[in-house]
């Protein structure tokens, strides 16, 4: 049998579609997936799914696997992220050859990433952390790659992760190399940061509009939105979840309201606190999801409130559809602004423009505001730079106030329209109330403050007991 150029473990939902992807641009592959109770046919079924043209070999055992590659092996590790990467790579370790290429596709910390490359260094074994997004369709048919680790070792796989990437309007593939370490699995974890915050505001301004219009009317208000400026592949699918119907109910009427996550969310707002970046909206999503994993103690409590309603359903569509666009471009800023901090702090040089373009095709958060983000992001690394955005801000202001205002009266929680406001303010405004912190730290701990009179470089400390 000849050996195959390139190998991939793990045939769950990304697994499979990657190997589909990666056989039908030509390249042999080998494929395995563990064989555990009940999971013996999943490397059978899956060579099933291969068309003619394609050269795939399934393999059950990991030496069969590792022996039927050509060297330097090259390997995708499409598996669960946490504690199964670091088993499989002992597993993998005593059956690999020097300068052999481990490549984790999955939703690894970007800190295991780091770790991992440094334990399989000493082994002389490469590993790098790529970053994937676009679901089970992108994996299929072109995703949005975010490879981080050794440049060299990059250069080695870039042929394989390049032709099976999704394509920009350019005609340019959404892979580009991001940088050392565990930056691609970084800028992975910002990138469902983002996708966090634009998730929530969709479902934001759904619990806002649902007020008082049908489904039928949210769906051709998306629709419309998404023929313009707003156009992103979230508010697409969100207007086809809309309408989808089991017999005469809306789907998303039987689907339970408790959302789930699988920790690259929280992770992100870790990494802001981390940083000293302030990613409020992506934290505010993240903890809207969690209030809403309260659902026995939500119901019970819900009880309480019963017959206090005031509402108010004149709320405008020009009105949302501008707090809609004002509270995208603060995630945006946000999001970008993380990269930034995280570029400074490790010495990546993240290229903002270049991951920009990486993201307008294959992965979830696409949009035209992402397209949008490769001219802001190349002459400047803040969004607040550009005058047109500063512009854009302060005429959808007096929309994100008056969303706000019917979200109170409605009482419909808006976690990240008002993390979205709340920041713009404080952003814009010159005096905060942070004197009032610094006093009341200085009273009880002594811990010292700067001083309107005097230089940046200087102290104070008073003896509030004594005044
Ligand atoms: N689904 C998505 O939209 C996206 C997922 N990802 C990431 O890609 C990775 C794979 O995700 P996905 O394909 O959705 O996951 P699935 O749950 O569909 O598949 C998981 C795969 O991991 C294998 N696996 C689980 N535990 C172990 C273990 N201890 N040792 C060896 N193999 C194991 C499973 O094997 P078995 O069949 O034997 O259980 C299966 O092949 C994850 O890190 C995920 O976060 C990234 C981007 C998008
Ligand atoms: O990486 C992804 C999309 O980009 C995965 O679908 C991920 O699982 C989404 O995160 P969560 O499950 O926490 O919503």
């Amino acid at each position: 049998m000849n050996k195959s150029s390139f190998g991939l473990i793990g045939l769950g939902v990304m697994g499979k579609n990657l190997s589909l992807n990666i056989a039908e641009k030509g390249h042999s592959l080998s494929v395995y997936n563990r064989t555990i109770e009940g999971e013996e046919k999943v490397v059978n079924e899956f060579l099933e799914l291969q068309e003619e043209h394609m050269r795939i070999n399934g393999f059950t055992s990991l030496n069969n696997f590792i022996d039927s590659l050509e060297h330097p092996r090259k390997i995708l590790i499409m598996i669960k992220a946490g504690k199964a990467i670091d088993q499989l790579i002992d597993l993998l370790t005593p059956l690999l050859s020097e300068g052999d290429i481990l490549i984790d596709g999955g939703n690894s910390h970007y800190q295991d990433t780091k770790r991992r490359q440094q334990f399989l260094k000493e082994k002389k074994i490469n590993f790098i952390g790529l970053g994937i997004s676009g679901g089970e369709e992108g994996a299929r048919k072109g995703p949005s790659l975010m490879p981080g680790g050794d440049l060299q070792s990059y250069d080695m796989v870039a042929p394989v992760l390049e032709s099976i990437a999704a394509t920009d309007i350019r005609g340019s593939k959404c892979c580009s190399y991001i940088g050392p370490d565990g930056s691609g699995h970084f800028v992975k974890m910002v990138h469902n940061g983002i996708e966090y915050g634009e998730m929530q505001l969709l479902a934001e301004v759904y619990a806002l509009l649902s007020v008082s219009r049908s489904n039928e009317e949210i769906k051709e208000l998306f629709v419309e939105w998404n023929s313009g400026n707003l156009n992103s592949y979230l508010l697409k699918i969100t207007a086809d979840i809309l309408t989808a119907k089991e017999g005469n109910r809306y789907v998303l009427d039987l689907i339970l309201d408790k959302a789930g996550n699988k920790g690259t969310g929280s992770w992100s707002t870790k990494a802001a606190f981390d940083l000293g970046t302030a990613n409020t909206m992506m934290a505010s999503a993240v903890f809207a999801r969690y209030i809403s994993s309260f659902k026995d103690k939500r119901s019970a409590l819900s009880k309480l409130i019963t017959g206090s309603s005031d509402s108010d359903s004149n709320i405008h569509n020009k009105t949302i559809k501008k707090a809609y666009e004002f509270a995208r471009i603060i995630n945006h800023q946000q999001g970008f602004q993380l990269l930034n901090e995280a570029s400074k702090l490790y010495k990546w040089r993240l290229n903002l423009s270049e991951i920009s373009r990486i993201w307008t095709n294959g992965c979830i958060i696409r949009s035209e505001l992402m397209n949008n983000c490769i001219s802001y992001f190349s002459n400047n690394h803040d969004l607040f730079e550009n005058s047109n955005i500063i512009e854009t801000l302060k005429a959808n202001e007096q929309a994100i106030k008056s969303v706000l205002i019917n979200g109170l009266t409605n009482r419909v929680p808006l976690d990240v329209f008002s993390a979205a406001n709340n920041y713009w303010i404080a952003m814009t405004t010159e005096r905060l109330s942070a004197n009032i912190i610094q006093a009341q730290r200085d009273y009880f701990g002594a811990h010292t403050y700067q001083r309107v009179d005097a230089s940046n470089h200087n102290f104070f400390h008073t003896n509030w007991h004594k005044l």
